[in-house]
């Protein structure tokens, strides 16, 4: 292990969100813990997207908040990146000269019930019948309504904090919504885990692709960052991380796909991956459900379930959602 260079100062660009504000303080934390004495800049960026509050895929997609800063990564203006590796597109590779030198440990990847402050609703089975729903990721949204089709799901936007003010109508502006599904993680980072009701297990509503998981990106060619952060990698995670994506990639998703995937560790150390792509109303799916074999790469775990997922109708579903 060779130390980080005492004369240079590591930037860390960051979109401003205060999720992603976060995120980029916790990941300096850990820097200045494995690299004591040195120096981390956080340099935060409001991502055209985050300006942007009409419906991103008028703007380039959701892929967007993760291109501007990558741009900068290349450019060198900044020196690494932490993205939520769920906002990280599946569908394209990453940019020219860019790697993942590390994933963190994961974090909690299950979406939770939030419902508006003061309400002594609990689970989606209180909501009243035609009650709104608030989400606009079309794989909560098919989720939700293959269990209630009765439910209006109303599309929100914005940064976590944004959208739990928009649920607790603070704003004259608000359309009110009776209850809105956010990330677990999401939560935890910006303290506001006890607004969380329903916690649904991943087999209630199968998680996104990369839930959960803080991806710390720089340049392949940058020898001392690449080095510094590959320290911090955790073996584990990476390893489901990679089958999922590479079963996303191989389903070649758009960004308004209803895609879910979920690869965990078992006690013996294999993984499980499971995938499921759902009709944008849930009313039909395929599943795949996958054991790795001892010794398998895990990029071709997930290329076994993309090829399952294919089998069983996967394209044809994808195909037919507007884009
Ligand atoms: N789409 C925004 C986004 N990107 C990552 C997370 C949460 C953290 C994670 O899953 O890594 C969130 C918020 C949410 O979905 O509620």
């Amino acid at each position: 292990m060779s130390d980080f260079p005492a004369d240079r100062t590591l930037r860390i660009g960051t979109r401003s969100s205060p999720m992603a504000m976060a995120q980029a303080t916790m990941v300096a934390g850990l820097l200045r813990k494995e690299q004591p004495g040195i120096r981390v800049e956080l340099v935060p960026v409001t991502t055209q997207a985050d300006r942007w509050h009409g419906d991103l895929a008028q703007v380039g997609g959701k892929g967007l908040f993760v291109k501007q800063i990558d741009a900068m990564v290349q450019g060198g203006s900044v020196d690494m990146a932490v993205h939520c590796m769920k906002d990280v597109p599946g569908d394209i590779p990453l940019p020219q000269g860019l790697v993942f030198a590390a994933v963190l440990a994961r974090d909690d990847v299950r979406d939770v019930l939030v419902f508006p402050q003061g309400s002594d609703l609990q689970t989606l089975d209180d909501l009243p019948v035609g009650a709104a729903v608030a989400t606009s990721a079309v794989r909560r949204r098919a989720q939700l309504q293959r269990v209630r089709p009765d439910l209006a799901v109303v599309r929100v936007r914005g940064a976590v904090g944004t959208r739990i003010d928009k649920l607790d109508g603070t704003r004259e502006s608000d359309t009110a919504a009776d209850a809105a599904v956010l990330a677990a993680s999401g939560l935890e980072r910006l303290g506001l885990s006890h607004r969380g009701r329903q916690v649904f297990s991943v087999d209630e509503l199968l998680p996104a692709v990369g839930a959960g998981v803080l991806a710390l990106e720089c340049r392949e060619d940058d020898g001392p960052v690449a080095e510094l952060l590959g320290r911090l990698n955790h073996e584990r995670t990476m390893a489901e991380v990679t089958a999922e994506r590479a079963m996303l990639e191989g389903l070649r998703g758009h960004c308004n796909s209803p895609v879910a995937g979920y690869c965990a560790t078992g006690q013996d150390g294999l993984l499980s991956l499971r995938g499921m792509v759902f009709t944008p109303d849930g009313s039909a799916f395929v599943e795949a459900r996958l054991r790795g074999e001892p010794g398998e790469d895990p990029a071709a775990l997930g290329a076994r379930a993309c090829a399952e997922l294919l089998r069983q109708g996967a394209a044809e579903i994808i195909e037919a959602i507007p884009h």
